[in-house]
């Protein structure tokens, strides 16, 4: 059958064909109302251990990129917070639009991002893997960081030259060296609540962890987000515009605040 992708014809509105959990009571993403989160003085701050050894290579996936993490050695972690485990670096990618007035994935009161990073960790302490992880609702643990459009980010920089490298599906390089920590803003307040993940097979298996802050990038760096290609090489060329899932239905969910 056809590949899912972010087009008409194999787009969000079609995953559930496929995917019957698209339908389901904890998908991803959602909109984030402020006022409605509930404050939970008793979420501890977030431990995020980054090590730039972790990360080994940049990969095109044909509906975004990714950066890669070698999660068996010098493991990248994230604890604390809302998490009853340690929960290892997998990847992390983004998502973005074909203008810088939408394109992330989660929305804040209505508004939406320019794009949205996420750092996608599972569960280590209980599951083997990754894939293994992904089946248990407690097996994921996805950090967000949204990007508006402003000064450009010296920590991005690095990442969006590299995209020049896998301009086609299918292309991998070498991505090393790399502290992920640098995308993450000054302040560790942030939202939580149990979801999806925001593409198939849309697992219910994710702890969100969305900070407030966001960061900022230029507009030349996100654009060059939209310079990499769905097609792979030699086949007609056509650039990634817009990967983003629009928000989904919250079915009685509570978000929380680990500020006031
Ligand atoms: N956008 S996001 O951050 O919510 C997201 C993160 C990871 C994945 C993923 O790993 N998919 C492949 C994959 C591989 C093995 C097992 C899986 F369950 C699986 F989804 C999908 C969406
Ligand atoms: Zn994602």
């Amino acid at each position: 059958s056809l590949n899912w992708g972010y087009d008409s014809h194999n787009g969000p509105d079609q995953w559930h064909k496929l995917y019957p959990i698209a339908n389901g009571d904890f998908q991803s993403p959602i909109e984030i109302k402020s006022s409605e989160a509930k404050v939970d003085e008793s979420l501890k701050s977030l431990s995020i251990r980054y090590n730039a050894a972790s990360l080994k290579s940049l990969v095109n996936v044909g509906h975004s990129f990714q950066v890669l993490a070698e999660d068996k050695e010098n493991p990248s972690v994230v604890s604390q917070g809302p998490l009853k485990a340690t929960y290892r670096l997998n990847q992390f990618h983004f998502h973005w639009g074909a203008s810088n007035d939408f394109g992330s994935e989660h929305t804040v009161d209505g508004k939406g991002y320019a794009a949205e990073l996420h750092l996608v960790h599972w569960n280590s302490d209980k599951y083997s893997s990754f894939a293994e992880a992904a089946k248990n609702p407690d097996g994921c643990a996805i950090v967000t960081v949204f990007i508006k459009v402003g000064s450009s980010h010296p920590g991005l920089q690095r990442v969006v030259e590299a995209l020049k490298l896998i301009a086609a599906k299918g292309k991998q390089a070498a991505f090393t060296n790399f502290d992920a920590s640098t995308l993450l803003p000054a302040s560790m307040d942030y939202w939580t609540y149990q979801g999806s993940l925001t593409h198939p097979p849309l697992l219910e298996c994710v702890t969100w962890i969305i900070f407030k802050e966001p960061i900022s990038a230029s507009s030349e760096q996100i654009n060059l987000f939209r310079s990499i290609l769905s097609s792979a090489e030699g086949e007609k060329m056509c650039p990634i515009l817009t990967n983003y899932r629009p928000i989904q239905p919250l079915k009685g969910r509570e978000v929380k605040a680990s500020f006031q």
